[in-house]
This record gives structure tokens, sequence and C-alpha cells, in this order.
């Protein structure tokens, strides 16, 4: 047997990304709905879905980046204010598909260019922007690790081999 025919055989390589549905969406029971329709549309994958309720404290580890910022303590205010959805989301390209699907940060700026992503049609200020996806690999499995703290990231890759 050559040795190229020896090498096991690898499904399609999938990609974690850690997604929320922040509070403005979770506070009107028809827009979740929505927004699942448009996951699966683009071919992403629930992975785990939870629902989850911030404290300051969890803003505040989240976001810490941001302390100090002008918009820091609307962020933690808005992002606390009521209940939202953390979801792990997988497809061949999951960072880039759910950060295209979400849009720009701005949802004015998103009106304006990308009319047909969710912040363009769902976002209600630059705060308020109703989404958040994950921008790497690293980032994606630190935050899987805040939301999903049971999710071993490195055990689901090996196990989609
Ligand atoms: N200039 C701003 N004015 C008001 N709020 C802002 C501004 N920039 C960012 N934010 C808020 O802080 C969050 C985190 O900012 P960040 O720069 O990490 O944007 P992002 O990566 O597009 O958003 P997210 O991390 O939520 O996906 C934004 O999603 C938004 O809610």
């Amino acid at each position: 047997m050559s040795a190229s025919l020896k090498q096991p055989i690898l499904k399609n390589t999938k990609q974690l990304t850690l997604a929320l549905l922040k509070p403005d969406i979770c506070a009107n029971a028809a827009l979740p709905p929505k927004i699942f329709e448009a996951i699966k549309s683009r071919n992403l994958d629930i992975v785990k879905q939870r629902q989850v309720l911030w404290k300051e404290e969890d803003a505040g580890t989240f976001y810490a980046e941001h302390k100090g910022k002008f918009f820091y303590q609307r962020l933690c205010g808005y992002m606390t204010s009521g209940p939202f959805q953390a979801l792990i989301l997988s497809s061949p390209n999951a960072i880039k598909e759910w950060r295209a699907l979400i849009g720009p940060t701005h949802p004015v700026r998103a009106r304006i260019n990308q009319p047909d992503t969710l912040r363009a049609l769902y976002g209600l200020t630059d705060t308020r922007n109703s989404f958040h996806g994950s921008d790497s690999d690293e980032t994606a499995k630190n935050e899987i690790g805040l939301f999903f703290p049971e999710f071993d990231v490195d055990a689901w890759h090996k196990e989609q081999q």
C-alpha cells in the first residue's frame, strides 16, 4: 500500500464560532425564529445553544478590552438588560460566514453598505447592534469556553476527523 493510502481519510474540516443574539433580539419573541432561519439558510449548524443572563461583572470580563471607552457603560448596561442567547455555530468557514451574515458593527453603516445583513435589518444603534461573532479561531475558543465551559473544543474537532 502506498504511503498516501495509509493516511486517514479526513472528513471536511469544520470551524466553530461563538455567536450572541443580544438582549434586544431576545426581548422580541418574533425575532429569534427569523434569526434561526437566517442561520439555517447560511448552512451554519447550531452545535449548542444557551440562554444567558449577565451580571455587571460578566459583561466587564467579556468586554474588558473596551473598558474606558465612551460607550463602555452603555455597552455593559445593554448586555445586562435582559436574557440573551449564546450559540456555538459550525460550518467549514463559520467565523467568516457568521460575521458576513451579521454585517458591520454599526447598523447605520450596515444599512447603507450591506442592507441584507442582520445588523442592517435589526440593529438599533452603534451599541445596541443585536449580534456578536468571534473574530478568529483563538477568540472563538476563548469565548466558547466562557459561555460553554463544559464544551471541549479540541475534542469536538477530533470527533469531526
Ligand atoms: N463606536 C461605538 N459606539 C458605540 N458602541 C460601540 C462602538 N463600537 C463598538 N461598540 C459596541 O461594543 C461592541 C464590541 O465592539 P467591537 O469593536 O468588538 O465590535 P464587533 O467585533 O463588531 O462587535 P462584537 O464583538 O459584538 O461582534 C459592539 O458590538 C457594540 O455593541
